[in-house]
């Protein structure tokens, strides 16, 4: 046997971090980038010390919130494409439950993050420790359990060489494209400061292999008879295309045989959006061009996508009667649905594969592509023109809002900048190869939409759990994966209130972020919803007790923190803050005061809701026949 080494188990672990590699197309690297802390007395005295003593190449950084920090991690891994990841270490009882959100996040998306949350101790001799919750049934439960829900593998480590099994599943999970999400490994407190003379080998160099899952010949056969068979097969680019780096086999898949693609969330960019195939945004946030496609399709074949709501438009969005599926996915899980034929398989090499095989084939889209493109061409620039007029103004968002309440927020906002002029000024604006981060409220609709990528791998949008909260530290995340681009949050008023610590740390080591808050003073998406349902104006705009509208000064909160920080109520203003900021060496923040109900909507999309079956209200009751009307034509299941 190989000698030992008495290390604690904290020190093992991180030891252990230090010596994974992963194997992707030949090329080989360190998995663990660095580690996320918040320490607290359930972490300090076991993986600060360990961190302290030799944290081998591992970036340490000092996170504010531990939601915060988890949602860089997160958006870091996303942005390596899975293939590198953060850890994240918190203290015991809440330190560990403010990482649930984020977790959650992470398993949504399914994007690998170690979590790494301090727990009671295995002695139980101090109960109740400091932040225990002391449960009557059963004294084991922590706060720590609230994490097994969302993680992809859990486990609770009470004795130093408990660890080492448990590490092993953990990268075993970790650097699985199938199935690879948060890890979760508890330590109690006592138990991260113990000695155990570990097995020298477990501490070599391992390296894990990302092998790309190659289609079986069934499966490639199946696939190009149910393609040759279609007329009209359309193609949605999820996240997978983008995990996989498929770009060049999807645009040389779709332009041999004129398929048109449409994009999800996660997809986005995957292909550049002026690719001439390249029909933009799919489903309740998506183009008329995407949805008019997605209707006309008889064959779907969805590569790399989860087929959320948003994205099916609550499975209203195809002919089912007359559409078949075919889906290209690592995941058997998501391979299955919708009925589809499965090809349960990586994109790139899927694609690759099937590219071969479907000599002589073409769709009878044809010119029918390029001119549902330039109508979406069309319908931008009437976007980016739209300007706000004190008398008979018709927003985006219709029938919400009258012209007197539009003028109200002009005047309490100091503006009269409509939110989907801004947004395209900007893209017009940053440099193609700027990096986008985003996550919840209206604007993720509008980027999926009118957002103009030209550029691959530009857009970052977390919307399979659309937290809000996630654009800012999302961006720190994104700008420590890639140092060398501009980053730049899109960011709702309410999001930026839920959560924006890590712009402090973004500040505090030195990596630039440019934060573009869209302030519209209220929950605009929601109160849209609300309203769009039937309802009334209800707690969804920022009024205070006198019913009027706050006007925070987002700016000076910035300026306090330290950022260079931006007032703008014009479009000149914006574009002078703009290039203002690409100058500037650190954080900033851009306060963009914009009036409601001017963000995009409508395009075909539908979303299934739950509107009340009884209310009072007439206009409730019309929402909810209409809902139950378009759900007879919504495939169940
Ligand atoms: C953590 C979290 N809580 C609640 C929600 C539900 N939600 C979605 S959007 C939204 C309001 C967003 O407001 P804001 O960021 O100002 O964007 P706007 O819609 O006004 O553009 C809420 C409450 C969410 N997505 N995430
Ligand atoms: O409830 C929601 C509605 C969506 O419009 C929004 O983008 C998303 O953040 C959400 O949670
Ligand atoms: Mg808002």
């Amino acid at each position: 046997m190989a000698g030992t080494i008495r290390l604690t188990t904290s020190q093992a672990l991180i030891k252990f971090l230090n010596q994974q590699y992963i194997h992707v197309d030949g090329e080989e690297s360190a998995f663990v980038e660095g580690i996320f802390t918040v320490f607290g007395h359930g972490n300090v005295l076991g993986i600060g010390q360990a961190l302290e003593q030799d944290s081998g190449h591992l970036k340490v950084f000092q996170g504010k919130n531990e939601q915060g920090m988890a949602h860089a991690a997160i958006a870091f891994s996303k942005e390596k494409r899975r293939r590198k990841i953060m850890a994240v270490s918190t203290s015991a009882g809440p330190g560990s439950a403010n990482v649930v959100t984020a977790a959650a996040t992470a398993f949504a998306n399914q994007l690998p993050v170690l979590f790494l949350p301090g727990d009671t101790f295995a002695t139980r001799q101090p109960d109740p420790v400091l932040q225990q919750l002391e449960q009557e049934y059963s004294i084991a439960v922590t706060t720590n359990d609230a994490l097994k829900p969302v993680s992809r593998y859990w486990d609770r480590i009470t004795r130093p060489e408990q660890l080492m099994s448990s590490l092993l599943r953990a990268f075993e999970v970790l650097t699985d494209p199938a199935r690879c999400g948060p890890v979760t490994i508890c330590i109690c407190q006592d138990t991260a400061g113990e000695a155990f003379d570990y097995d020298e080998a477990f501490f070599s160099k391992r390296v894990h292999y990302m092998d790309r899952l190659a289609p079986s010949e069934r499966e490639l056969l199946a696939a190009t008879e149910l393609i040759r068979r279609s007329r009209r097969p359309l193609i949605i680019a999820g996240g997978g295309v983008r995990y996989s780096g498929a770009r060049e086999e999807l645009m040389a898949f779709s332009s041999a045989y004129d398929i048109p693609i449409v994009e999800t969330q996660a997809g986005k960019s995957a292909v550049e959006s002026t690719f001439a195939n390249n029909l933009g945004g799919m489903g309740l946030t998506g183009t008329s061009s995407a949805n008019k496609a997605a209707q006309e399709a008889d064959l779907i074949i969805g590569i790399g996508t989860r087929y959320s709501d948003f994205t099916t438009s609550s499975k209203t969005a195809f002919d089912f009667e007359n559409t078949a599926f075919l889906n290209i996915n690592v995941s058997r899980l998501h391979a299955y649905k919708l009925d589809a034929l499965q090809v349960v398989a990586d994109a790139k090499t899927a694609l690759s594969r099937l590219h071969g095989m479907l000599e002589g084939y073409r769709t009878e889209f044809g010119e029918r592509i390029g001119q549902l493109k330039r109508e979406w061409d069309g319908e931008r620039e009437r976007l980016a023109g739209i300007v706000f007029a004190r008398e008979g103004f018709d927003p985006e968002v219709k029938g919400h809002f009258t012209q007197e309440q539009l003028n109200e927020y002009a005047d309490a906002l100091g503006t009269e900048l409509p939110q989907s002029s801004a947004l395209l000024a900007i893209n017009e604006a940053l440099a193609p190869d700027s990096i986008i981060v985003g996550a919840a409220g209206s604007l993720p609709g509008d980027l999926q939409r009118a957002w103009s990528a030209s550029e691959p791998d530009t857009y970052h949008v977390e919307y399979g759990y659309s937290c809000m909260g996630y654009e800012i530290s999302g961006a720190l995340g994104v700008k420590l994966a890639k140092p060398d681009c501009e980053v730049y949050s899109i960011v709702g008023d309410g999001s930026f209130l839920m959560l924006h610590s890590e712009l402090i740390t973004a500040l505090q080591y030195n990596h630039k972020i440019n934060v573009l808050l869209f302030d519209n003073s209220g929950f605009g998406c929601i109160n849209n919803l609300q309203m769009g349902n039937g309802g009334g104006s209800y707690f969804c705009e920022f009024r205070n007790d006198e019913k009027q509208i706050m006007n925070i000064d987002y700016a000076k909160v910035a300026e306090g923190y330290g950022a260079k920080a931006y007032r703008v109520n014009t479009l000149d203003q914006l574009r002078e803050a703009l290039a203002d900021a690409k100058q500037q060496s650190r954080s900033t923040l851009i306060d963009i005061k914009v009036l409601p109900k001017t963000m995009t909507d409508g395009y075909g999309g539908w979303w299934n809701v739950g509107v009340a079956e009884v209310s009072e209200s007439e206009s409730i009751r019309q929402a909810h026949e209409s809902r139950m009307s378009k759900l007879q034509g919504a495939k169940s299941y």
